[in-house]
């Protein structure tokens, strides 16, 4: 019989913050709720009870008071959460004041800074009052081409405390892809970084930059951050804004003013991928990305104020602004800046030791890496802090939840989360009051009424189906920029069960009350009408030594579609009948002869986002002879020529 991998202790359940809200809610409401299901059950059953407890539990300030919590139009995405409230998203994050370390980055190069949460607060002071003076207050636009730097947190807080509405873009998004992200908002301010570091080499951004700002007409700031102190010069770059270097803009001293503005009011505008068109500007609110990110990161996640987190995310990801929001629990944050890989695999374990880390996130595909790499921190680090690894970008495969507790450590919380960039959160995630089941994701995340539908829209009670949530949330956007009737947001996700929200997630509801993820669901491979996750394949796959990693698409083939596998195998090898017949046979050893691929082709390369998603459908596309839409969004466009006009598919 299948056992959990980590059961939490009793003593680890009663100490977490997400018993101890449990009570919390039991008290204030006069309820009985006894497990984690009876809370969630509650929490979606009362979502105005539930969302004022959290409001009451994470001590939110509202400026002035909600009418209510919820006021519901006829149908999603119409409802208004606590409307009439103001607030201030910085100024949460900015409860703490004392000398504690806010923030820690590290840059590849093993550079070390650090900021209090007093010296964190004296910058954003002095950020703020500069912004102000440059004119930015309520609704303007603040944006960022920064890497993970504690300069970009501080550019944050700093828009966040005038009202204004933060967006960035890290810098390996190419020339165009940030034209078509900061050319739709129109941004007043610009900080961006003169040059960063990736896999030890140093980039310069200067004639990138040179290229952006003629596209930018709106700006009227540009902040310039150096390599270091002694290098760039304002006179560097070719922008109508008046430009400065970040060291001349600002004195960092005082302490920051904080504007309330309404609970919708634009926080953050973030970016669909763009591999279909010109990427979509999701705009983010205040209030409800606070809430959502001190449920999941208070509870779900059970951070603390003893705490050190890290994520390894560039901020044009949105585990950047999840990772951001650990400062409203008073944890520190640990920014990495640079290649996971460098100088060697090990190199971000070794952060965990180094920096006590308690809570460490990456993505599946790294963790896959690793264990590829034949990594086995348990043998070469000690990790006593380590208490919870999360894993996002992609499903975990079964194998690395092995991997994890046999090669990294027994005892933690393997949290497999799950949501994204159209909701800055996530639907499903970790839990330090459940047990890891393998290959599930722990639990839905309380207030979030997340259903597996079939295609007809009935909920399924087991099986595989489209993740949906049925109730609206305060994360949900606000709606996309520049869509004043709503109409592309409502086609986005509400298209296909009106008044629902689906999510494009292939998913399946498991008797623990977890998820498993199947794959997207626009990447559906249907052979023979049978619907089957990639990920389903990728989990095979990956168990073959030789295979690095793999992407499956189906490839329409005499009035039926047939599933074809590329791999990129290790160095040195070559994919020949025999690593095709175990990659077959494994395969169809663990799921159905309907799995097993038609064609397996060797591949140098896959195309993947910047955020390290493979781009299925770009592959799908270009194996069809289609075109594909908009190559900026990708880290390796050149990838995709490798899928052309293949011999091995035309027969
Ligand atoms: C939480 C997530 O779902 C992050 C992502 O995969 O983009």
């Amino acid at each position: 019989m299948q056992q959990p991998q980590w059961t939490p202790s009793a003593e680890r359940i009663a100490a977490s913050r997400m018993d101890a809200f449990r009570r919390f809610a039991n008290q204030r409401y006069g309820l009985q709720l006894a497990d984690y299901p009876a809370l969630h059950a509650w929490s979606v059953a009362q979502r105005e009870a539930f969302w004022q407890a959290i409001v009451d539990f994470f001590e939110i300030r509202f400026h002035s008071p909600a009418q209510c919590v919820l006021r519901e139009g006829p149908a999603m995405p119409d409802a208004q959460w606590f409307p009439g409230a103001t607030l201030n998203f910085a100024e949460h994050l900015l409860r703490r004041r004392d000398g504690h370390p806010a923030l820690v980055a590290i840059a590849e190069d093993g550079s070390r800074e650090q900021l209090s949460y007093a010296q964190l607060a004296a910058h954003v002071a002095g950020l703020q009052r500069a912004l102000r003076n440059a004119g930015v207050g309520i609704g303007d636009r603040v944006a960022a081409f920064m890497p993970n730097t504690w300069q970009t947190v501080v550019g944050m807080l700093a828009s966040a405390s005038l009202g204004a509405t933060w967006s960035s873009c890290s810098p390996d998004f190419g020339t165009q892809g940030v034209i078509d992200r900061f050319g739709q908002i129109e941004p007043k301010v610009l900080i961006a970084a003169a040059g960063y570091r990736y896999a030890g080499k140093r980039i310069d951004l200067t004639d990138k930059l040179n290229e952006i700002l003629p596209q930018l007409p709106s700006l009227e700031r540009l902040v310039i951050v150096p390599y270091s102190r002694d290098e760039a010069s304002p006179t560097d770059y070719k922008s109508v804004a008046l430009t400065t270097l970040w060291q001349d803009f600002y004195q960092p001293g005082g302490a920051p003013q904080f504007t309330p503005v309404p609970f919708d009011q634009p926080l953050y505008i973030l970016y669909s991928s763009g591999t279909t068109g010109v990427p979509k500007c999701i705009v983010h609110g205040t209030g409800g990305t606070l809430l959502q990110h001190v449920k999941e990161l208070g509870l779900h996640t059970d951070l603390g104020a003893d705490d050190t987190l890290f994520y390894y995310t560039t901020c044009g990801w949105m585990m950047w602004n999840w990772l951001v929001s650990g400062l409203a629990l008073g944890a520190t944050l640990v920014l990495y800046d640079g290649s996971p890989f460098h100088p060697e695999p090990t190199r971000l374990i070794d952060l965990i030791d180094a920096e006590d880390i308690s809570i460490f996130g990456t993505s599946a595909k790294f963790i896959a890496a690793l264990e590829k790499a034949d990594v086995k921190p348990r043998e070469s680090h000690k990790l006593p802090s380590l208490k919870a690894i999360l894993s996002t970008g992609s499903p975990l495969a079964h194998e690395s939840f092995e991997y994890i507790y046999r090669e990294v450590k027994r005892d933690l919380c393997l949290s497999s989360i799950s949501g994204g960039t159209d909701i800055v959160s996530c639907f499903a995630l970790g839990n330090p009051t459940l047990p890891v089941w393998p290959g599930e994701l722990q639990c839905k995340g309380l207030g979030m009424d997340v259903q597996v539908w079939d295609e007809q829209g009935q909920p399924l009670q087991g099986g595989k189906g489209e993740l949906v949530c049925t109730r609206h949330f305060p994360s949900m956007p606000v709606g996309f920029w520049n869509d004043a009737g709503g109409e592309k947001f409502r086609a986005a996700y509400f298209d296909t069960f009106p008044g629902v929200w689906a999510h494009g997630d292939y998913a399946e509801e498991t008797e623990h009350g977890g998820l498993v993820i199947h794959g997207r669901s626009d990447a559906v491979l249907n052979p023979g009408g049978v619907r089957i996750g990639t990920a389903e394949i990728y989990r095979q796959v990956e168990k073959v030594p030789q295979v690095l990693e793999s992407v499956a698409i189906g490839q329409d083939w005499q009035g039926d579609v047939r599933v074809v596998l590329f791999v990129r195998l290790r160095e040195g090898v070559t994919l020949d009948d025999a690593l095709r017949d175990e990659i077959c046979r494994i395969i169809r050893a663990n799921t159905t002869p309907r799995h097993v691929p038609a064609r397996i082709v060797q591949v140098a390369d896959i195309p993947r986002t910047i955020s390290g998603k493979i781009v299925e459908l770009a592959v799908r596309n270009v194996v069809h002879g289609r075109p594909v839409k908009n190559t900026d969004a990708l880290a390796n466009p050149q990838a995709l020529e490798l899928y052309r006009d293949l011999a091995q598919l035309q027969s």
